[in-house]
């Protein structure tokens, strides 16, 4: 088999025109903010790609820059200070932070109407339950490409591979909520090979470049490739070897331009939506 591909570029430029066309009619531009701490240059990339995405769908976006060798205290008072600033409606603090800062603490203190990367235990314990609040933007990314792409959810068996706070898990409640018997398997889960295996959905989140190979794909899965990993020779490749799993695998995203794309669209989605949340409107 070779696999159809799936376009995240694609589905994710459709998105944000959609998105833009809904900001032309509002009377206000939702304000997002972006902080950055440091110089990682993986983050660089990202958070131009977003302040790009955001001011062209008509978003008012400003990223906040601050020395690697920020206090901890410094980045609290900035989050109190955006979160009671009234025309700043998403707050986002670029993971990740460097090793003084801790990152629960800060993800903790954004107000959680304001969290638009939903890592607020408030939303995270939203999503746990099943009532409405903001979604982590890569796997709400994914539910959008797996719906784009006419993928059967109900009852299908899903894997997700890896179990971070801001995708695994996340992820695993998204496809359960879509009604998939789902399995989340991690570092510690025995023969993970045969568990991926079994996946009519693998969702490959892991972080280890091409750790999944094409004999731990099933004829005819559909294959999601979250990682995004940049090797010595800065090739970027993800969690699956590619070419050995579009051998086997129904459909597949590729890395670029798969997951990706969708992280940020769907960041400018729950701006959106949190802006509109604040104001009490449907837009
Ligand atoms: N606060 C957050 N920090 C981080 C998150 C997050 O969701 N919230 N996720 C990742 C990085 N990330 C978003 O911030 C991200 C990474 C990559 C891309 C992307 O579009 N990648 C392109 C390739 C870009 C390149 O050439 O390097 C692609 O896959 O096509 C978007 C978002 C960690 N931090």
């Amino acid at each position: 088999m070779s696999a159809r591909i799936i376009d995240g570029k694609a589905v994710a430029g459709r998105l944000r025109g959609q998105l833009a066309e809904r900001i032309a009619r509002l009377p206000f531009r939702p304000g997002l903010r972006v902080v950055r701490v440091g110089d990682d240059p993986a983050s660089g990339v990202y958070v131009r790609n977003k302040d790009r995405a955001a001011a062209a769908a008509g978003f008012d976006s400003a990223t906040v820059q601050l020395p690697v060798d920020t206090r901890e205290s410094d980045l609290l008072m900035l989050v109190e200070d955006l979160n009671i600033d009234p025309a700043v409606d998403g707050i986002l603090v670029q993971l990740p932070l460097p090793p003084q800062i801790r990152p629960d603490l800060v993800i903790a203190a954004i107000d959680p109407a304001k969290d638009v990367d939903g890592f607020h235990p408030v939303n995270a314990g939203r999503l746990a339950t099943q009532q409405p609040g903001l979604v982590p933007c890569t796997p709400k990314g994914v539910m959008h490409l797996l719906r784009e792409a006419g993928v059967a959810l109900a009852g299908a068996r899903a894997v997700v591979l890896g179990r971070s706070q801001i995708v695994g898990r996340p992820m695993a409640q998204l496809l359960l909520q879509a009604d998939c018997t789902v399995t989340l398997a991690h570092s510690r889960t025995r023969d993970l090979a045969a568990e991926c295996r079994r996946a009519e959905i693998l969702v490959a989140a892991v972080g280890r470049p091409e750790m999944v190979r094409g004999d731990w794909v099933g004829e005819g899965a559909v294959v999601i490739d979250v990682g995004i990993n940049r090797l010595p020779d800065g090739r970027l490749v993800g969690d699956v070897a590619f070419a050995e799993a579009a051998e086997r695998a129904a459909a597949i995203t590729p890395v670029p331009g798969g997951v990706g794309p969708m992280t940020i669209a769907c960041l400018l989605e729950n701006t959106l939506e949190a802006a509109l949340a604040r104001r009490g409107t449907q837009g």
